[in-house]
């Protein structure tokens, strides 16, 4: 099987690696005979070009792997490659989240296969996971850590004492982050992620429509006081159906120290899925790297290779979304001269003073106040307490 990978940083590299460094007969069946670089870059490997006809045009090859990243021009060479006839595997959950119900139509109408595993939770199989649910299931219920840096951060600052900025600049070197790491921290590339997991659990082409809450005003003081209290807090994206509503949130939420979330260390996520008859099922591994998300992409042109269908979605569904699913209890700090754009809510007034435990407010209220809050105090933050009655 003749394969074409677009980008050769991080993860295209590595495809390239576990390619050339086959021990399989699986995988000694793969060759990669083009890698589209950038014009004007030095071609170091024989197999490289920086002209996408080439490729499209080469009726030898079978796969196009894309992992440039971004909307442009991954989403214009994904749909030449399904035109062309090309089977299509991609890591890059921007593009995936933007045009998923495009690419699926357009890979059905030429008669090839479009997968995306890599694109949500790195390293593990997760999608292959959820359309396995699938076929038993109404799946009603997603939540989890969805971001390997994100994690990497919040983890090393809670375990080592270190600060925000040492541990990101170490997740970039280990090659974790985006290309610009705001994805990871603002909780835009999560975002992307759950989009993703819950147009598939819904056969709905889910809008960005929903709060989005990240990390880059934490502290290491926040993490120490939230130690404290015996509670260890991660980056989290929920969603959750009702008959044809739905709600879909991204904010830090605070896991007591025994949770399973709490214990997810480094670069890994953690991911749960609730169906009807098979109850919670949860899925852990590496969510970022090289290796371990280049690994979810190779195993994509296997599945190819072996003609392993996957699940097949319409996104034709109507749904209508609803804020008003979940209300939570969440810790605040923000400047002391802010208390009052809060006061209407219920709090308890006990709290150590720098941090407000306010009560039972409705989800989408309490970001749309944090906006206004983080618009006088640009260092505010922010966190929900994981309440195990609620149903997510
Ligand atoms: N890193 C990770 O752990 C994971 C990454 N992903 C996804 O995989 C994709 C790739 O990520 P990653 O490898 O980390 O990113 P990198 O930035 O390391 O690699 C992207 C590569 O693509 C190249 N590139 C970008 N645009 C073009 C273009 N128009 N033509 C030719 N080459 C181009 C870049 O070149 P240049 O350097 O010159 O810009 C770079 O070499 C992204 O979508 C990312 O979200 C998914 C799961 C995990
Ligand atoms: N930057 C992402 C890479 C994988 O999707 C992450 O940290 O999870």
């Amino acid at each position: 099987m003749n394969i074409a990978i677009l980008g050769f940083g991080t993860i295209g590299s590595g495809v390239y690696e576990i390619i050339e460094h086959a021990t399989t007969p699986e995988t000694k069946a793969l060759h990669v005979t083009h890698i589209l670089i950038r014009k004007g870059k030095p071609k170091t490997l024989p197999y490289m070009c920086d002209d996408i006809e080439t490729i499209l045009n080469d009726p030898a090859l079978d796969v196009v792997v894309e992992t440039m990243g971004g909307l442009e021009p991954a989403h214009t060479y994904i749909l030449q490659a399904l035109q062309a006839g090309k089977h299509v595997v991609t890591a890059n959950k921007v593009v995936v989240a933007a045009y998923v119900k495009e690419f699926h139509e357009c890979a059905s109408e030429n008669d090839v296969n479009f997968y995306y595993e890599a694109s949500t939770g790195g390293g593990i199989p997760w999608i292959q996971g959820l359309e396995k649910a699938l076929r038993i299931d109404q799946v009603n219920r997603i939540h989890g850590i969805f971001n390997g840096t994100s994690n990497f951060i919040l983890d090393h600052m809670q375990r080592y004492q270190a600060t925000f900025d040492e541990v990101l600049k170490e997740a970039q070197h280990l090659g974790y982050a985006e290309a610009d790491p705001s994805a990871d921290i603002d909780g835009f590339d999560i975002c992307n992620k759950l989009r993703i997991s819950a147009s598939i659990a819904y056969d709905y082409h889910v809008p960005d429509n929903f709060p989005v809450f990240g990390i880059r005003t934490i502290t290491k003081e926040d993490v120490q006081y939230f130690k404290s209290l015996g509670m260890a807090v991660r980056l989290i994206a929920k969603t959750k159906r009702q008959g044809n509503t739905y709600s879909c949130v991204v904010e830090p939420i605070l896991f007591k120290e025994n949770q399973l979330e709490a214990n997810t260390m480094d670069n890994y996520n953690l991911i749960t899925l609730h169906g009807d008859t098979i109850g919670d099922l949860k899925f852990f591994g590496q969510g970022a790297g090289k290796l371990a998300t280049a690994n979810a992409v190779v195993q994509d042109i296997l599945d190819i290779l072996e003609g392993k269908a996957h699940r097949v979605l319409h996104f034709q569904k109507e749904m209508q979304y609803d804020t008003t699913l979940c209300n939570r209890d969440y810790i605040v700090r923000c400047d002391k001269s802010l208390r009052p754009m809060l006061h209407h809510l219920s709090y308890d007034s006990s709290t150590f003073d720098k941090y407000l435990h306010v009560k039972n407010v409705e989800v989408a209220h309490m970001h749309e106040l944090m906006k206004e809050i983080l618009k006088h105090d640009a260092t505010a933050f922010m966190a929900s307490i994981h309440d195990h009655r609620e149903e997510l």
